[in-house]
């Protein structure tokens, strides 16, 4: 049993000869919404990027679900992660995205047509990605992180590229996500999203 889902210890990163991190402590408890926060260049996405596994750290400590990161389908299981835009597919539409998602894990959290509501894509369900707008592919994104089950999601500035309406609708959804016991790391610069939830920045020092 664990009581963190992340617990993190004297991490510390240097990339390309450069301190990243430095020495970073922070536990995440289920159910938290943790936003990480600070300036450009500031290690927000090396740090989501250490908790995924995609980067070892030079030096420290980090346990996910109470175990050293160990890169295999249990662990991707259960965690959803959104970095860069995703590789779509460019001959299946967005609901055949949303689709596949749904086939692919043994539950989904909404139905595809629930998810088409949520993230206001009902009305381009046809299109390929290539022809959605910016905010729409993120969209898209968000509902295909969000149809799948998932213990913990790391996402990384969900909120690029969508408007202010939107914005506040994500906040919502992920305070729901949370409530069902899910939690949430991710970096951001939004205001909104980091007024409502936990804020630490990259030392690990709350912002
Ligand atoms: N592969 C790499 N090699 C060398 N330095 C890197 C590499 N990747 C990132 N960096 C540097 O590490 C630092 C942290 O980058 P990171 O992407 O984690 O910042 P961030 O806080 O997410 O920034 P932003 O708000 O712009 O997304 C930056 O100074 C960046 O230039």
């Amino acid at each position: 049993m664990y009581d963190a889902i992340i617990d993190i210890r004297r991490l510390t990163v240097d990339l390309g000869g450069n301190p990243v991190l430095r020495g970073m402590d922070l536990r995440v408890s289920p159910g938290e919404i943790v936003a990480v926060v600070g300036q450009n260049g500031s290690g927000k996405s090396t740090l989501l990027r250490c908790v995924a596994g995609l980067h070892p750290g030079t030096s420290g400590e980090i346990r996910v679900f109470g175990e050293p990161r160990s890169d295999d389908a249990r662990f991707w299981g259960r965690v959803g992660l959104l970095l860069d835009e995703p590789a779509w597919y460019p001959a299946l539409t967005v609901r055949e995205h949303l689709e596949l998602m749904a086939a692919v894990h043994s539950s989904t959290r909404m139905t595809v047509d629930a998810a088409l509501e949520e993230f206001a894509l009902v009305e381009r369900a046809d299109a390929v990605p290539l022809n959605l707008s910016t905010g729409q592919r993120q969209r898209l994104s968000l509902a295909a992180a969000l149809l799948r089950p998932s213990a913990l999601l790391l996402l990384d500035e969900p909120e690029r590229g969508l408007d202010a309406a939107f914005r506040a609708r994500l906040a919502d959804l992920l305070d729901a996500y949370a409530k069902e016991g899910g939690t949430v790391v991710m970096a951001t610069h939004d205001p909104g999203l980091t007024a409502r939830n936990r804020q630490v920045s990259p030392t690990g020092v709350a912002a």
